[in-house]
């Protein structure tokens, strides 16, 4: 019988090969298990040191910013003062950081660059500042630990408190971001402030709108405002009674501007100056309210430079706030003024004026005014303004759009940034 033995099969050419087979494999195997341990060291090698440049990185990162904030905040004259503006990559808060800076003041900015209207509007302002030597912080007010580390880097005399969430119509559509801003993010800021040592006083903005369905006009700081006509103006009027509470609790000296419908250049692609400049431009038409029985609707349009000089001359005569570190001291400023034109034009009126402007006609389409959160009139009362902060508006509306339209044809007319 020819049983197979091992050497014979050893010796077998087949045998041969299957045995040069199975090493070949072992080494194979080897090679592979070798070469996975290496990669794999030298994977997480560089991984820990990819770690830790990350995060040296982000520490220098963070000393970088802290060096921006203070460099930022730094007061460049003998009385200046030193201002956190929040919203400042917006209209109002980009005229009145630059116009602070500009004389001397420290100015931080913040700002959250949501998307209500077009960012990059937001972004080209803030490139604006950031020329004149403003950095502006991306961040939330809503966010109480990086408002604490702003005052821990600096101790801001004052606040120019401009973000809100704005926009009369836009509150039927996404009424919780009104109270996120207006609401939340106050009383987020207003916390932060009344237990910074030393406390800050705050000037922020209230609106027109506050007057709602209030008809004796023109409308002064002493008529009612507890009929608001949309969830925008409410929280501005809620605004006003938490920074009563503010101040009367923990001694924060507080000024409240009621600002009437402001315009101008860089302004807010939501307002109707803006967009009808806009769709006159296409061609395309655009729709002007008339209250009941064709009613005129007319509010009182105040150009941005009158509103700058408001503001600054608020916190120009804003007292100190009497409290630190959380506890009142005793009574402290508590002041609301409007900042309005006192003269009101219809909107029929305002469109004539842009036509002429821009050198093309309107197609105008005459509706009912929407049941939206609009009123039909809006004039301001400023003595009280006058009286305390010197305010004296000096721009009629057709030199006010003039600018408007000469900024408004540049900047959309390099090529590079579409009103869509
Ligand atoms: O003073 C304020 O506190 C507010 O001012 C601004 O609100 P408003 O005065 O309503 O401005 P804006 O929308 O430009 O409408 C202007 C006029 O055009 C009419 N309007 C408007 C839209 C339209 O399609 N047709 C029209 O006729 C409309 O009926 C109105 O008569 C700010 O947006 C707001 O954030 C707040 O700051």
């Amino acid at each position: 019988m020819n049983i197979p033995g091992k050497l014979k099969m050893e010796k077998s050419p087949y045998n041969r090969l299957r045995h040069h087979f199975s090493l070949a494999k072992i080494t194979f195997w080897s090679l592979v298990f070798v070469g996975l341990i290496y990669v794999s060291f030298f994977r997480s090698s560089s991984s820990s040191t990819a770690h830790s440049d990350n995060s040296r990185r982000s520490l220098r990162t963070s000393r970088d910013w802290e060096q921006r904030v203070r460099a930022s905040a730094k007061i460049r004259s003998q009385k200046g003062i030193s201002v956190l503006v929040t919203g400042a990559a917006g209209f109002v808060g980009t005229h009145v950081s630059a116009a602070l800076k500009r004389r001397g003041d420290g100015v931080v900015g913040i700002d959250n660059f949501n998307s209500y209207y077009d960012p990059s509007l937001k972004r080209s302002r803030q490139a604006l500042l950031e020329r004149s030597g403003v950095y502006i912080v991306e961040g939330d007010i809503n966010d109480d630990k990086l408002l604490r580390r702003l005052f821990d880097i600096v101790a801001f005399t004052h606040v120019m408190h401009l973000a809100a969430q704005a926009g009369v119509r836009y509150a039927m559509e996404n009424p919780s971001s009104y109270v996120h801003s207006n609401i939340a993010g106050l009383v987020s800021l207003l916390e932060v402030c009344k237990s910074a040592n030393p406390q800050p006083a705050i000037v922020w903005a209230s609106s027109s709108s506050v007057y709602g369905l209030n008809n004796k006009v023109p409308f002064s700081e002493k008529d009612r405002t507890d009929q608001p006509a949309s969830l925008y103006a409410a929280t501005k009027k809620a605004g006003e009674e938490i920074t009563h509470t503010y101040n009367h609790i923990y001694g924060l000296s507080l000024t409240g501007l009621r600002f009437f419908t402001v315009y101008g250049p860089w302004g807010r692609p939501d307002m109707a100056y803006f967009f009808f400049s806009k769709d006159i431009l296409k061609g395309k038409s655009i729709p002007i309210f008339e209250g009941p029985n064709h009613g005129t609707v007319a509010r009182d349009f105040t150009f941005i430079d009158d509103i700058v000089k408001g503001c600054v001359a608020s916190l120009d005569t804003a007292e100190k706030s009497t409290g630190s570190g959380g506890k009142k001291k005793g009574p402290a400023q508590l002041r609301v003024f409007n900042l309005g034109n006192t003269s009101p034009v219809p909107v029929s009126d305002l469109v004539s004026i842009l036509e002429r402007l821009l050198k093309v006609k309107a197609k105008r389409l005459i509706m009912k005014m929407p049941r939206n959160g609009d009123v039909q009139f809006t004039h301001a009362n400023i003595s009280s303004a006058q009286t305390e902060l010197h305010y004296k508006p000096t721009t009629d509306l057709q030199t006010g759009l003039k600018k408007f339209v000469r900024w408004y044809l540049s900047y959309y007319s390099d090529g590079k940034k579409s009103d869509q």
